[in-house]
C-alpha cells in the first residue's frame, strides 16, 4: 500500500500508528508468536476509552463508592510542571521524536471549582465569563484549564454536553489575544506578528461555526476580528482576503479547508502554540487522514538550526500544545496522542493522568479472562462517561412504513418542543419531512447536500423554535449545541454505541432533562438490546397510547437497571 505509507506513519483506517512502533512490534508479535497482542488492540480500537476499560481504578470509581467523601477523596496524579520535553528533535532518519522524560509530582487538581477564579485565568477573561452568564465551571472545566495552563498537551475526555469547547477555549483565551494574561511571555515566543496562534480543527462546519461563536462571544463584539473561521463550502479566496486583512490569532475550520489554504501558503501557522483537534476521534477517520496529517505536521513546526548549529530542515522543534477532545476516545486516539503530542494527559472530569501509562498491556492486567459480565460492566463504565447520566432511553417497535407516524405520536406523548430525529439516507430523510410537514409538525432537513447557508439557516431556524423537528444525518451528531433540544429519535439505527452516544448526546446537555427513542422494526431489536449492552444503560420497550409513553417492558428495565 505505498500511498498510505507516510515517511514517518502508517495511516490504517481510523488509526495513526508510528511506523517504527509498528514494525518493532509487529517483529516482536512475529517472532514470539504473540497475533493476540494484535488482536486485543483490534478489539479495543472502537471501544471508547475510560480508565476502567484501560485498567486502572480511577478516582471516579472510588468516589462513587464513597459517595460521602466524594470531592475531598480525589487525588490523582497530577502534574504541576510543565513538560520539560516540549522541544522535540526529529532526528534524521525521520524516526519519531526523541523525547526527555519528565518527572511528575503528585498533587491534586481542584476538580468541581466553584469559580473560574480558583483556575488561574486572568482577570479580564474572568470578566467577560461573568457578563456572558459563566459563572461556576463544569468539572471537566476545573480539570483542564489549569492543566492546559500549565502547558501540557492533553486528551479530554468527558460526556457529551459537560462544556469541552470551554475546557480548551478558556486556556488558549489566557495566552493568546485581548484577554490574555499580560505577564504571559507567549509573543516573544511566537514567530512573526502575523502568525496564527492557534488552530482549533472540526469535523463539521457546523461544529467550527459553533466554536467561533463561543469565542466570539467571549472576545466580545470589539474582538471578533481576533478569531476566524475557515470551512468548506464557502468561499477560500475570501477566508484567504479575510486572514490577510484581519491578521486573526486563532483560526477555527474543518479539516480540509485548512490544509487547503495552509498547503497554498496562506496560513502562517508554524509559530502556532495551541493546537486543538475537537471530536478527534472523527478526524483521525479515514475521510480526514491526509488533511489532518498535514495539519499535525505543519501547525506549530518552525524549521530550525541543528544542534551544532547549521541549518537544516529536517530538524524541527515543535512549540505547540497538542490538545485532543471528545466524548468517545478510542484506543486509536490514544495511539495518535503519544505520536503526536508531548507527554500528554488525560483529562476527565474527576481525574487527569499520564497517557503515557495507558498501555494494551495494562488493559490485559486488569481485564478478567474469561467473564462475559466483567467485560459487560468495563463497557457499562465507559459509556457511563461518554453519555450524560440523567438521559433516559427507550425503544419502540413499528414497521417501516409506520416509522414517521410514530415519531410524530412520540413527540406528542413527550410533549416534546426541539427534537433532532436522525436517519441514515438522505432521499428517506426527505421523505420523513414531506410526511411531518402534510401533517401539520413543523419540520426540516439536514443534511451534507445544502449549501452551507441552507444549512446555517435551517440551524437558526431550530435553534429559534421556528422548526421543531430537525431531521438529519451524522452530520448533526458530533459537538452540536442546541440546549433546547428535549428529545432525540433514531428513526433508522445508528452504526455502533459510539453513534448512538454522540446522537444521544444532542439533548441532556449540561444537566438538562433528555429522552432519547430508538423506532425500530421487529427484526432490529436485537441490535437495541445490544447496543443496551454495550452502552449499560437501560433502553426499555415503550409504547406510545392515547397520547403518552408506556414502558411495556418494566422488568427487564428494572434488571437493566441494576
Ligand atoms: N461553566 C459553564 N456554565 C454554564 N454553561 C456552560 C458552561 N460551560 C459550558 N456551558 C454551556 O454548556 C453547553 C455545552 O457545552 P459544550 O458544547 O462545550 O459541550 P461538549 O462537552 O463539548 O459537548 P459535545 O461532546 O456534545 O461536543 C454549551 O451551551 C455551553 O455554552
Amino acid at each position: 500500500m505505498p500511498s498510505l505509507v507516510s515517511p514517518r506513519l502508517l495511516f490504517l483506517v481510523g488509526e495513526i500508528i508510528p511506523l517504527k512502533k509498528l514494525s518493532r512490534g509487529s517483529s516482536s508479535a512475529l517472532s514470539q508468536g504473540s497475533v493476540r497482542f494484535f488482536s486485543r488492540v483490534d478489539r479495543q480500537k472502537n471501544a471508547p476509552l475510560t480508565l476502567a476499560n484501560l485498567g486502572f481504578n480511577t478516582e471516579f470509581e472510588k468516589t462513587t463508592k464513597n459517595k460521602r467523601n466524594k470531592l475531598e477523596n480525589v487525588k490523582v496524579n497530577y502534574p504541576t510542571e510543565a513538560p520539560k520535553s516540549r522541544e522535540k528533535v526529529a532526528a534524521s532518519d525521520k524516526s519519531r521524536a526523541v523525547r526527555v522524560k519528565k518527572t511528575l509530582e503528585i498533587d491534586s487538581a481542584p476538580f468541581a471549582a466553584t469559580s473560574f477564579s480558583e483556575l488561574g485565568l486572568p482577570s479580564p477573561l474572568i470578566e467577560r465569563l461573568e457578563m456572558e452568564g459563566f459563572n461556576v465551571p463544569t468539572d471537566v472545566q476545573s480539570a483542564a484549564i489549569p492543566t492546559i495552563l500549565k502547558n501540557h498537551d492533553a486528551v479530554i475526555q468527558s460526556y457529551t454536553g459537560s462544556g469541552k469547547t470551554l475546557a480548551y477555549v478558556l486556556p488558549i483565551l489566557s495566552k493568546v489575544g485581548p484577554l490574555k494574561d499580560k505577564s504571559s511571555s507567549g509573543d516573544k515566543e511566537t514567530g512573526k506578528k502575523t502568525d496564527i496562534e492557534a488552530v482549533i480543527v472540526a469535523p463539521s462546519r457546523e461544529l467550527a461555526m459553533q466554536i467561533v461563536r463561543e469565542v466570539e462571544k467571549l472576545l466580545g463584539p470589539e474582538n471578533k476580528r481576533v478569531v476566524q473561521q475557515l470551512v468548506g463550502g464557502a468561499n477560500r479566496s475570501r477566508q484567504e482576503e479575510a486572514l490577510k486583512k484581519n491578521k486573526p490569532l486563532i483560526v477555527v475550520g474543518t479539516p480540509g479547508r485548512i490544509a487547503e489554504i495552509s498547503a497554498a501558503g496562506k496560513l502562517q501557522t508554524h509559530g502556532c502554540r495551541f493546537l486543538v483537534l475537537d471530536e478527534v476521534d472523527e478526524l483521525l477517520s479515514f475521510n480526514f487522514r491526509q488533511e489532518i496529517h498535514r495539519i499535525l505536521e505543519h501547525v506549530g513546526r518552525r524549521s530550525g538550526a541543528d544542534p551544532q548549529g547549521q541549518k537544516n530542515l529536517l530538524v524541527k522543534s515543535a512549540d505547540r500544545q497538542t490538545i485532543m477532545v471528545s466524548a468517545t476516545v478510542p484506543f486509536s486516539v490514544v495511539r495518535a496522542a503519544r505520536s503526536w503530542a508531548c507527554d500528554p494527559l488525560l483529562v476527565q472530569a474527576k481525574s487527569v493522568i499520564p497517557l503515557e501509562s495507558l498501555t494494551p498491556g495494562t488493559v490485559n492486567l486488569s481485564r478478567p479472562t474469561s467473564s462475559s459480565n466483567s467485560d459487560l460492566n468495563l463497557q457499562h463504565q465507559a459509556t457511563v462517561q461518554s453519555l450524560p447520566p440523567a438521559l433516559k432511553h427507550y425503544y419502540c417497535v413499528a414497521r417501516l412504513q409506520h416509522k414517521v407516524d410514530t415519531l410524530r405520536r412520540c413527540v406528542y406523548a413527550l410533549d416534546a418542543q426541539s427534537v433532532i430525529a436522525f436517519m441514515n439516507h438522505t432521499r428517506q430523510l426527505k421523505d420523513a419531512v414531506f410526511k411531518l410537514e402534510a401533517r401539520g409538525m413543523k419540520a426540516a432537513e439536514l443534511h451534507g447536500d445544502l449549501g452551507k447557508l441552507g444549512r446555517s439557516t435551517i440551524l437558526k431556524k431550530f435553534k429559534s423554535g421556528q422548526v421543531r423537528v430537525l431531521v438529519t444525518n451524522e452530520l448533526a451528531a458530533r459537538g452540536l449545541d442546541v440546549p433546547e433540544c428535549d428529545l432525540v429519535v433514531n428513526l433508522d439505527l445508528p452504526t455502533d454505541s459510539i453513534h448512538y452516544a454522540h446522537r444521544a448526546g444532542r439533548t441532556g446537555r449540561l444537566g438538562r432533562k433528555g429522552t432519547v427513542v430508538t423506532i425500530c422494526e421487529e427484526s432490529e431489536v436485537f441490535v437495541v438490546k445490544k447496543l443496551q449492552k454495550q452502552l449499560g444503560v437501560p433502553i426499555p420497550v415503550c409504547e406510545f397510547t392515547e397520547g403518552k409513553l408506556i414502558v411495556t417492558d418494566k422488568e427487564k428495565h428494572a434488571e437493566a437497571s441494576r
